[in-house]
This record gives structure tokens, sequence and C-alpha cells, in this order.
């Protein structure tokens, strides 16, 4: 299921009484629940772009429905053993910690109090219904990251240390090291607890909030049912960040302004992640904050709620809409519905017979994952009630006012949480291939809570997720082990073949650390890669780091196989064909199928060398070429500033398709490779950049996923702001010479 995201517009604070209210709930047809946030752009006050949600609570919402609307719904898969994460997300000042924490006053009590009121409710009663059979824990921890730092608020500040609590990755989870866990009975218990807690957060009086958290709060709930040897355990997570902060506004001293910068990066950072996720990306920067890798969006299992607090007012609107944006997008995020594994207690270990060292240990034995029924059961009935709209609709929608956009591109209300959701309508149909996006789907869950089985498969996801930075370190480490034991054994076989004045573990020793070497900088190398990666180049480079380690070991077959392989990645590319070719001379294959080897040797040198520089510059500075041959013997090349390419050689091209004439194949390419609105894509144009491909997608996503939103024509491409100049020519002219390149 997707990231459910929901908006809550705060009411106005006495101080803000004769403001201008310009942000407001809506919904999408009369009668329906409020699904749309309002706001006038800030460009022309009569149009006015509208933002949909799951759900949207207008500035009258009382803490209580909220939670019984949002949160309530998911205890019942709490206990289920699914993990459940809340957050709340917004501008300093909208209302986080309100929603969150809230006041001191009954009413007044946020969604943190209320959900340990619940937990404690429902584990007393499961105890009582299992007759004492089923023990129910309840345990907290609570830590704040600050400067990008983490602090256990559980601890007394004096016990900080300066660097903070490292992390580490277990079992696919962040977890903070040394945290501390205290076991909670009731909510007296717990209040106490956490008012203790709360003093040791920071939180400082800026400008635009007297009490403003200048940290981000965890709040881990780890509930252990235990019934017999069996053990199940969930964690609900709910998290306060700290807001952005717009610096201009906020008249910031020298210390909030360094808290304020790591805030406002760590937000930026989420904000990256949001849209790489939701591009499909493959690589989601989580690791550049602490924030992001602790929050693990669309990695983490189970469920997950983004509460966006809004405040309607006019001095926030640039903040609203950059937020209002980056949830939107938050609604693509896919996170897969898992309960975690139920294990068994591990009978105590005695020294009696049959007993000792030598008696393995009986591993813990995962169940079946059994998954959760409610939200299935739930989802699929509902999905059976649901009236079926004519089309998917997607779940993202921004769109102005000015065209009867509503109606003509119906934001298909996803239901409130008081109401049954409605999965199918904002999945995209799997049987329709998106290469733009793929994103991790849902796993099938069974719908009934099976018993307690031996070890089964481990359910996986049906298409690959992310590779991450520990899959590519494994897999480079593999092959570094791979080529180290057949260097050994090659070694091994020929004693005749060394040197007899060395002994035979010096040379390998030697060998062993020259291909270490190397191998580290190509690691080094792709890794640099891929944090710039925007498509396929990092898998490419991935293939070629296999091929020159498989040239390493000498063999020959299977280097050719994988720069084959990479070719894809690198259509055209010289070097890449010329490597085929040599091996395929030296294995004494026949050239008739390497068709382009045969082209790349009868291209005149001139030529090949002035088709080279016309290639994607992006894969000039990272092709294997550059690996064997800078990359390990020099260190990372001085950036010189980049010369500026001159425009592709083409005809003349015929100058009406930029005035409104009719469109060519080539300016209809164009003009979809616009309208994909992939900033990877786009990038490769010809004369653009990662940020001229950004700004102009930032532009169309603005103007809506409806007909205003897509480009029709060149001539009206190149009236959009930043495509002036020669900008939407030199983009057509390189598709020309691609074009005739082929
Ligand atoms: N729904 C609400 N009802 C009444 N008052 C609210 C509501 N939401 C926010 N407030 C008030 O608005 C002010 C700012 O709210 P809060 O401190 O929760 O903002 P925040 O988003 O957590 O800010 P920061 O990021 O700076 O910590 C507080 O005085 C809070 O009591």
């Amino acid at each position: 299921m997707s990231v459910r995201v929901v908006a809550r517009i705060r009411p106005l604070l006495e101080k803000e009484l004769d403001k201008d209210v310009i942000v407001r709930a809506d919904r999408v047809e009369e009668g329906r629940p409020l699904t749309v946030v309002k706001i006038p752009n800030p460009k022309n006050e009569a149009e006015e772009f509208s933002f949909a949600f799951n759900s949207v609570y207008e500035q009258a919402t009382t803490q209580e429905q909220l939670f019984t609307a949002e949160v309530a719904p998911h205890m019942k898969a709490l206990f289920q053993g699914l993990d459940v994460t809340i957050f709340a997300y917004g501008v300093t000042g909208t209302g986080k910690t309100h929603t969150m924490r809230g006041g001191l006053r009954l009413a007044d009590r946020g969604v943190i109090p209320r959900l340990l009121s619940n937990v404690f409710r429902r584990g007393k009663k499961l105890m009582k219904d299992s007759n004492g059979a089923t023990r129910v824990n309840v345990a907290l921890s609570y830590y704040e990251i600050y400067n990008d730092k983490v602090y256990d608020l559980l601890e007394p500040p004096e016990k900080r240390t300066p660097a903070g609590l490292p992390l580490r990755e277990k079992d696919g989870k962040t977890i903070v090291v040394g945290l501390s866990e205290r076991s909670c009975d009731d909510l007296k218990d717990f209040e106490k607890l956490y008012i203790e807690a709360n003093n040791n957060r920071v939180t400082a009086a800026t400008k635009l909030n007297a009490h403003s958290s200048r940290s981000h709060a965890i709040l881990r709930v780890k509930v252990t049912q235990t019934t017999g040897d069996m053990v199940k355990e969930s964690t609900a997570s709910a998290i306060d960040l700290a807001g952005s902060e717009d610096n201009r506004r906020t008249d910031n001293g020298k210390e909030r302004l360094v808290e304020s910068a790591a805030i406002n990066k760590s937000l930026f950072v989420l904000s990256q992640c949001i849209d790489a996720i939701s591009r499909g990306d493959k690589r989601i920067p989580y690791r550049e904050s602490k924030m992001t890798r602790i929050l693990s969006l669309g990695q983490n299992n189970g469920i997950t709620i983004m509460i966006l607090n809004l405040a309607p007012i006019r001095s926030y609107h640039l903040d609203t809409l950059s937020s209002l944006n980056v949830s939107s997008r938050a609604k693509r995020i896919e996170v897969r519905e898992i309960e975690n594994e139920v294990v068994f207690k591990q009978p105590p270990r005695t020294n009696s017979a049959g007993g000792g060292a030598n008696i393995q240990r009986q591993p813990l034995r995962p169940l079946n994952n059994a998954h959760n029924v409610h939200t299935g059961v739930l989802a699929a009935k509902t999905a059976e009630k649901a009236e079926k709209p004519d089309k998917p609709v997607k779940a993202f929608a921004v769109y102005t006012d000015k065209k009867p956009a509503v109606s003509a591109r119906p934001a298909v209300p996803i239901a409130n949480s008081s109401q049954p959701r409605q999965p199918s309508v904002i999945k995209r149909s799997s049987d329709v291939p998106d290469p733009l996006s793929a994103r991790p789907s849902k796993l099938a869950r069974p719908t009934q809570l099976r018993a307690p089985q031996p070890v089964t498969q481990p359910v996986t996801s049906s298409k690959q997720i992310v590779i991450s930075a520990e899959q590519i370190e494994a897999m480079v480490e593999k092959k570094v082990a791979e080529i180290l034991a057949s260097r050994a054994a090659e070694a091994a076989s020929k004693p005749e073949a060394q040197p007899v004045s060395k002994p035979n573990s010096a040379v390998q020793n030697q060998i062993t650390e020259e291909v270490k070497r190397r191998l580290e900088a190509l690691e080094r190398r792709i890794d640099n890669e891929a944090r710039n990666d925007d498509g396929g180049r990092s898998e490419g480079l991935r293939v070629l780091l296999q091929a020159r380690q498989a040239k390493e070991s000498g063999d020959d077959e299977a280097a050719l196989s994988f720069y084959e392989k990479a070719l894809p990645y690198f259509p055209g590319q010289a070097r890449l064909l010329g490597k085929i070719e040599r091996l395929r001379l030296k294995l004494g294959k026949a050239q008739g199928d390497g068709q382009q080897s045969e082209k790349i040797a009868r291209t005149p040198r001139k030529e090949r060398r002035r088709r080279d520089n016309d290639e994607d510059e992006s894969y000039q500075e990272g092709t294997e070429a550059d690996i064997e041959d800078d990359a390990i013997e020099k260190p990372a090349r001085a950036k010189t500033p980049k010369k500026k390419r001159a425009p592709p050689k083409t005809k003349a091209v015929d100058q009406s398709v930029f005035d409104g004439g009719p469109a060519s194949p080539v300016a209809q390419r164009l003009l979809d490779i616009v309208n994909s609105r992939d900033v990877a894509l786009i990038k490769g144009l010809h004369g653009f950049g990662a940020k001229k491909a950004q700004d102009l997608v930032d532009h169309l996503t603005l103007k809506g996923d409806g007909e205003s939103g897509r480009v029709e024509s060149l001539a009206q491409l190149r009236m959009l702001p930043g495509m002036g100049g020669r900008t939407v020519e030199r983009a057509y002219e390189g598709l020309v010479a691609a074009a005739a390149g082929q």
C-alpha cells in the first residue's frame, strides 16, 4: 500500500486573527469527504492550485477526530504484528508538536498519548481474553536527532556524548546503538516518562514559534506479545519532525541558524528521497541524513501515515506550497505491508546430557510471514464494494481551477480512514508495464492468519526494489574474494610459473594486493557514479566492473559476455565496441553479429572522434575506459570548467516546427520526452543539465497533470521559463543528429 498522506490545517492563533487566510480544505465533489487543499498561485492570485490527499482536516478538527480517523484504525494491525509509523511534517509553527504531543488537557492530548492509551487498553483486553495465556509488554525508547546527532531522551543530558549515538543497519532496519528502553505498565507510567523526556528535548523560542522544536523527536513503542514460547513483536513509531524554516523570516541568531541549517538539510534530504522514490530511481539518498536513515520512508514495512501540518495564513504562502508539493509526491511511495515474524523463545540452555558445546543451537524459527488479516480483508472487502472508477487515477494531483480540472481529471477521493480505503483505486495496473517508474509491488497477502508453522520460504517482493549500497558492497566483496581465490588456485596449479627466487605466497600477496587496489579504485568510482546516477548508468558500470574483473582473472569469454551486456547501457560507445572487437578477435569469434564492431572499424578515425564528442557527456566522464586508464592509475581528475559543447552539426532545420508548424517525428519525440516529466530523460537532451531538467519538470508539475500541464508544440515549449534562446532548437538538433547517427 502507499504511504497515507493527510493534511491538517491548523486554526488561527490569537495573534493571527486579523491575518489573511489563503489555505482551505475542499472536496472534489459535493457530498464527498474533504480531500483537497486549495491555495492561490502566488504569481497569479486569480488562479488557485489544488492538491489532493488521502484526507484533509480543516481548522476545526479536534485531536480526537484526527486520532479516531487516522490512527485508531491501525491499532489492530499493530497487534497483528505490523509496524506502524506516524510522522508529522510541515513548516515551523504549523502544529506538528500539537498534533503529535498536544496539550495537557484531556481534549488537547495529541496522537502519542492517545496511541499509548489505546495500546495499554488493547493489551489489557488481550491478556484478559486469553485468561492470561498471552502476556503483553510495552517498552519505550525516545530519542531526538539534533544537528544530525542522535541523543537518547530517556537519559539525562549530562550523559550525552558530543558525537551522539551511532546508527547501524540490522535485519533491514536502522537501529540506534546504545539506546535505552524502558518498560511501561500503564498510561501513568508513560506520562511520567514522556514528560520527563520531553524536558530533555531541545526546543527554543523563535520568531515564528515560541516553543519551536529544534530537533526531530522519535518515540518508539515496542509491543511484545508472548504466548507460550511464541513471541510477536511490533513497533509503533511516532515522529515529530522539526519544521523547515525560512531564515529570512526567523531572525535566527547564530546558534539557531546552525540548528536551522541542520533541520533544513535533513528535510531537504527527505524531500529528495521522496522525489527519488516517486520517480522510481534506483538510488535513494537515505544515508545523507540520520533522520532519513531512521525514517527509511518506503523501505520500512508496515503502515506509514504522514500528517502534513499547514498554517492557513499568507505569511506561510511559499513554504506551504513547497510542503504541499513534497507531501503530494510522498503519496506515491509504496510500503510493503508485512507483519514482523513471530519467533519462538529459546529453551533455556542446560548442561544436561545431549547438550554441550558440540550441539548446534536450534535457530530461531521464523513463522510463515502471516500477513495482516485486518487490512488485507478490509481492503479486499472494500475494494469489492467500492464503485469502480472508469480508469485508474494517479494518486498525485495538482491542478488549477482555471480549467475544469476537477471534472476533467477527477482526483478520486482516497477514502478517509473512517471510511474504507480503496487501495485498488490508487494503484497502477500491474499488467501495464511502466518502465519509467518501476515500483515495489505490494505482496500478496493470505486472508487468514495462519497457525504457527515451520520455516517457509521468506516472502520476497516480486520486483527488485533498490540495489542498496550494502548490496553493492557485498557484490564487490564477493567478486574480490572470487578473484583472489582464482588467483590463488592459478598460482597453486602452476608452481613452475613462479620465479624461483620468490616464495609462492609473496607473489600471491603482490598480485592480490594489486587486484585489491585496482578493485577498490573501481568500487570507489562506481560508488561515486551511483551517487550521481539517474538512469541505468551505474548499472552499466557495474556490468563493466564485472567485465573488468573477468578480464583480470583471465576469463576472456566471461569478459566478452559482460562487455556485450554493458553495451545497451552505453550504446555506440567507441571504446567499448573496440574492446568487444578485440576480445572477439582474440577468442577467434566471427564478427558476423558484431555489426557495430564492423561499423566502428569502417568509421574513419576523425568521424569517430567527432561522434564520441557528441555522445552523452555523462558517459564520457564515466566510461569503462576511464575506469581502466584513469581512475586506477591517477587520482580523481581535477575538475576543469566544462567546455561548452558545440551543437551537433545537422542539416538546416525547418524553422517552422518551432513556430507552430506541424510537429515532425523528431519534434514529437522531443515533446514526448518533455511530457514524460522524467528528469533523467530530459537531462539527456542536448543543452540540458540536471537543473534545467528539474526546473522544467517542477514547472510542469505545478501546472498539473491535466491538459494544462502538457506541452503540445515546440512553440509552446519555447514559451516556458528557462526554454528561451536556442534551448529548444539545440535539444531538437541533438535529437536530429542522434537520429541521423543511428
Ligand atoms: N490544531 C491546533 N489547535 C490549536 N492550536 C494549535 C493547533 N495546531 C497548532 N496550534 C498552536 O500553534 C502553535 C505552533 O504549534 P506547534 O508548536 O505544534 O508547531 P510545530 O509545527 O511543532 O513548530 P516547530 O516546527 O517550530 O516545532 C502552538 O502554539 C500550538 O499550540
